[in-house]
């Protein structure tokens, strides 16, 4: 729907990561905007879906968590698609209808219609307006392109306008409550997001086993395990020659360095850790639960969106292969960063940091980049299926 983008353009930084596949936010994201004389802290959350997973479940109870605590909920529709159908009038899409009925708050609830940038007759807006208005009592409805941050300001504007007056709780200067470490993970799976389809990026997740952050200034060390479910999807990950790690690692590292303003040697490795997502234990040891506290804190909320029917991803899953092809749970890894880092010494003097380059682990060999290529096959196969664990239903 476009929260994330709203968020990063309230704050003038892109912090949240953003990409087309649904579901992309997993936990809430707290992001604090200055505007005018109001701090808003706003709560970027997942978005609403029917779950299939453990992972699912803990998203959706991440936004309904934030709903009930925050003072103001944003509630954002995208608007279909009307190109080539001008003749039809734009209705409420089904899925908002019942989540802005169930949306159980006291607070005050601001409509925005996203993606305006997509309609060519602005004529449309108002018929549509008009039928959410009959769905609840809005505080206001806001026609917005996040993307083009066109309209951003008329909601900052409006949402401020709805807060409590209170001292302000966060510094001029600070943008979240998350620490750096949890972006680094955010912005390794955004890559993957980016570099790969169907459903590898829903069964990622990113784990910072080491993040060192020398106090005296020098190079930031980051060592990152990249979890999937089964072994072909980490020969998508790993890629032919290891270049699809490499690809994610240097993307994820740029945009680490500069969120930190340091030079960054990122290490990553991927491990098979099967249906970690239906797991309890292994979401909770991801940081996927009990990682909502800063909701409690969120003054207005991003909330809530059912992606339109022809995003979901249902059609485009493909055949990964098998877990007996791979070579066990072993993690494969790769160093994205430059071989004349070390550790031990003296780091300021450190430069040509732009190579990614490959240690000499596993990730390039043979076997890893048959099984690379096999799934690249598989992946061009449309009609193929993935038999048993589609991702995640988006409606
Ligand atoms: N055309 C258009 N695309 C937009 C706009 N805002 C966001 N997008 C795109 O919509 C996609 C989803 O954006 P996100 O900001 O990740 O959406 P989200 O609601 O946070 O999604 P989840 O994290 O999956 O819940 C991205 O490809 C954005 O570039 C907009 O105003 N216009």
């Amino acid at each position: 729907m476009g929260k994330s983008t709203l968020l990063n353009a309230a704050l003038g930084h892109p912090l949240a990561i953003v990409s087309p596949t649904p579901q992309t936010t997993r936990d809430a994201i707290l992001g604090v905007a200055h505007h005018g004389t109001a701090e808003l802290i706003l709560l970027d959350t997942p978005g609403l879906h029917r779950p299939m997973t453990e992972l699912g479940r803990a998203m959706n109870e991440a936004a309904r968590e934030a709903a009930r605590s925050a003072d103001l909920v944003l509630f954002m529709v995208e608007m279909p698609f009307t190109q080539g159908d001008k003749a039809r009038i734009p209705q409420p899409h089904p899925g908002d209808v019942t989540l802005l009925s169930d949306l159980g708050t006291e607070a005050p609830v601001i409509l925005i219609l996203n993606k305006i940038d997509r309609i060519h007759d602005k004529r449309l807006l108002l018929p549509l307006m008009a039928a959410f208005g009959k769905l609840r009592d809005f505080a206001a409805i806001i026609p917005l392109s996040a993307l083009r941050k066109d309209g951003v300001h008329e909601v900052l504007d409006e949402a401020a306008k709805h807060l409590p007056e209170t001292p302000w709780q966060y510094g001029a200067e600070e943008m979240t409550d998350r620490p750096t470490r949890f972006f680094a993970s955010e912005y390794v799976r955004e890559q993957i997001l980016r570099a790969t389809k169907a459903e590898v990026p829903h069964a990622c997740a990113v784990q910072i086993d080491r993040f060192f952050e020398p106090a005296g200034g020098g190079v930031v060390h980051i060592d990152a395990t990249i979890h999937v479910e089964r072994p072909g999807q980490k020969a998508i990950i790993i890629g032919a020659g290891a270049e699809m790690l490499k690809r994610i690692g240097t993307q994820a590292r740029g945009r680490i360095e500069e969120l930190v303003g340091r030079q960054v040697n990122l290490k990553l490795w991927v491990r098979v850790s099967p249906d970690w997502r239906k797991s309890s234990r292994d979401l909770e040891q991801l940081g996927y639960r009990g990682a909502t506290g800063a909701s409690s804190e969120a003054s207005t909320l991003l909330y809530a969106q059912l992606p339109d029917d022809t995003e979901a991803p249902a059609g485009e899953i493909v055949e990964l292969g098998t877990d007996d092809e791979d070579d066990g749970l072993e993690p494969e890894g790769i160093d994205i960063g430059d071989d004349d880092i070390d550790e031990g010494q003296d780091e300021a003097g450190v430069d040509d940091h732009g190579d990614a380059a490959s240690d000499d682990d596993e990730a390039g060999d043979d076997d890893e980049a048959d099984e690379a290529d096999e799934a690249d096959e598989a992946d061009d196969d449309d009609d193929s299926t993935e038999g048993d664990e589609p991702a995640e239903d988006t409606q």
